[in-house]
């Protein structure tokens, strides 16, 4: 689905302090399966994500979507294809203070200009399919962080993205929750969804729900299973 080629990344290219962070990568994410990117913490696994997930760009190398190349297109065509191909889980779930379940759901709809009432229900369905329909209206602070993260994870599916793109979705759950995540995960993995994510958590990367885990070190892919 996502084949990337090549790919270097530089932070603070060309100042005192340039790192990269990857360092010749190249990696063919398949489409309707699980991979799972291991690896020491700052092998660059996160930089990784975000370029699969077309939140930023490589230095060098290139990137093709289902076929084709996208590393030269233009801001406004990327946040196109990120919004309709990728759904994300950050690590922290980044979720909305101060607004309810359903509100956090549905942001990242509104710049599809579908209709509020279409995406309420939508919102409510993915609610519901995660056991946390009775807390449709709570503001996400009063929710625990297993309730949060499936809040994160709704609003990753608010557009049916083809991909679904975690952080280290287990880094901040207890082992019965971890248990749930996994559920969860082959729940859409059984819908034929693509999914990425990162772990260091032996619960998700030795999981049979987990197809593929590509192992990362110093900014470079360095074995895989
Ligand atoms: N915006 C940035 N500016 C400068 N350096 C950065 C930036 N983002 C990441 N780095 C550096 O790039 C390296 C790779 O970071 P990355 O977050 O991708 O690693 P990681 O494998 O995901 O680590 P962790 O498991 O701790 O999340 C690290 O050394 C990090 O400090």
């Amino acid at each position: 689905m996502i084949e990337l080629s090549g790919i270097r990344k530089a932070f603070n290219q060309g100042q005192h302090n340039e790192y990269w962070a990857l360092n010749g990568i190249d990696l063919a994410i398949e489409a309707n399966k699980v991979t799972a990117l291991r690896g020491p913490s700052g092998s660059g696994k996160t930089t990784l994500l975000t370029l699969v997930g077309c939140l930023a760009r490589p230095t060098e190398g290139r990137v093709r979507l289902n076929g084709t190349d996208i590393s030269g297109l233009p801001e406004r065509f990327l946040t196109e294809i990120r919004r309709r191909t990728f759904g994300f889980v950050f690590q922290q779930f980044n979720l909305i203070k101060g607004l309810t379940a359903l509100d956090n759901i549905i942001l990242p709809a509104y710049p599809t200009g579908r209709p509020r009432r279409e995406l309420l229900e939508r919102a409510e369905g993915l609610l519901a399919r995660l056991n946390l329909g009775h807390r449709r209206a709570a503001k996400v602070e009063w929710l625990s962080g297993g309730e949060q993260q499936r809040v994160a994870i709704c609003r990753a599916l608010i557009n049916d993205p083809e991909a679904l793109i975690a952080d280290e979705p287990t880094a901040n759950l207890d082992t019965h929750l971890a248990k749930e995540f996994m559920a969860i995960l082959e729940g859409l993995a059984g819908e034929g969804r693509t999914i990425l994510l990162t772990s260091h958590d032996p619960l998700v990367t030795e999981s049979d729900v987990v197809d593929r885990v590509v192992e990362m070190r110093d900014g470079q892919i360095v074995d895989e299973r």
